[in-house]
């Protein structure tokens, strides 16, 4: 009820011990609060808060219009519906390195696990878009420096993300993430991979977790759970993939009423008002208070 009740500084703690344990970590985008606790259902190991849904949801472009102070107040309603670890898109870190600084403190307050900071130019886009550019390596790795530097909960993760391989090669890729590892960062994101062999490379390059984005239509290909696990990849995202799927079931659906007047033949593809009480827990509730969840919704 209320949910999450464990503090953050512990879900940061499991986080990295997972971590160090070698397994891979699953981390579908939470496209709203709610959706982080199916995730958490459905038997996943973290939550993942994306920007380009952030940006999305908005309706605007993820072109760093978002502010630090709306992805920290999203980032605690999410964390708030979860026991799981939460990684956010910090994007750019929203200016400066002392910019930095002040992000990764209103994140920490707002309960992640960890961020990931990128080396693009702002404005940024899309890692899956061409045109973008990156910043010199001495102003990425000083992102990186305050990032760490910042932090007051040691293990709070902060992850490098280099958006380096589409501009300038695999080559440079590998350069960049050495040098992000030597700055201090505890993770990285090598954004917009061609395939599973350069994985392989930036996994052999450095000796901390790395991140594959399995984010659809774009750049990578989709690969499986299983084929990324054999390459070393330490955690996967699917940063927009339930909002898509949010948004094409909306579409098919509005589709359907357009066409025929009514939502009828689609009440198998809704989540039942039982199923959303449920996730909620109305019962959690009543249990403060028994004239909460006095109803029948199996009717
Ligand atoms: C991971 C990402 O940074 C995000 O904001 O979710 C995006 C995802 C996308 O736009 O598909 C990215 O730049 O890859
Ligand atoms: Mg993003």
């Amino acid at each position: 009820m209320l949910y999450s009740s464990v503090p953050a500084h512990e879900k940061r703690a499991a986080f990295r011990a997972r971590l160090a344990s070698g397994e891979l970590i699953r981390m579908p985008g939470a496209f709203n609060p709610l959706s982080a606790r199916l995730i958490e259902r459905k038997g996943f190991e973290g939550v993942y808060i994306s920007g380009a849904v952030l940006s999305a949801d908005l309706g605007l472009p993820d072109i760093g219009l978002t502010t630090q102070t709306e992805v920290a107040a999203r980032s605690a309603q999410i964390t708030r519906m979860t026991d799981l670890p939460a990684l956010v898109d910090a994007d750019t870190g929203f200016g400066e390195p002392m910019n930095v600084a002040r992000t990764v403190q209103a994140l920490e307050d707002a309960g992640v696990a960890g961020l990931h900071i990128e080396d693009q130019v702002n404005p940024k886009r899309c890692g899956h878009l061409d045109g973008k550019q990156v910043v010199d390596e001495d102003t990425a790795l000083k992102r990186i420096r305050a990032a760490v530097d910042a932090r007051r909960d040691g293990n709070l993760l902060i992850m490098a993300r280099t958006d380096i391989r589409a501009v300038e090669g695999l080559a440079a890729a590998i350069d960049r993430a050495k040098a992000l590892v030597d700055a201090g960062a505890d993770a990285l994101f090598p954004e917009a991979m061609a395939d599973l062999s350069e994985f392989e490379a930036i996994r052999a390059a450095v000796d901390v977790p790395v991140l594959a984005n399995m984010t659809e239509f774009g750049k990578s290909d989709l690969f499986t759970v299983d084929q990324l696990r054999d390459v070393g990849v330490n955690i996967v995202i699917w940063p927009v993939s339930l909002l898509r799927l949010a948004m094409g079931a909306a579409e098919r659906g509005l589709d359907q009423l357009v066409d025929s007047g009514t939502l009828k033949p689609m009440l198998d593809d809704m989540q039942h008002r039982a199923d959303l009480y449920d996730l909620i827990d109305y019962e959690g509730y009543n249990a403060f208070d028994t004239s909460v969840y006095n109803f029948d919704v199996r009717k």
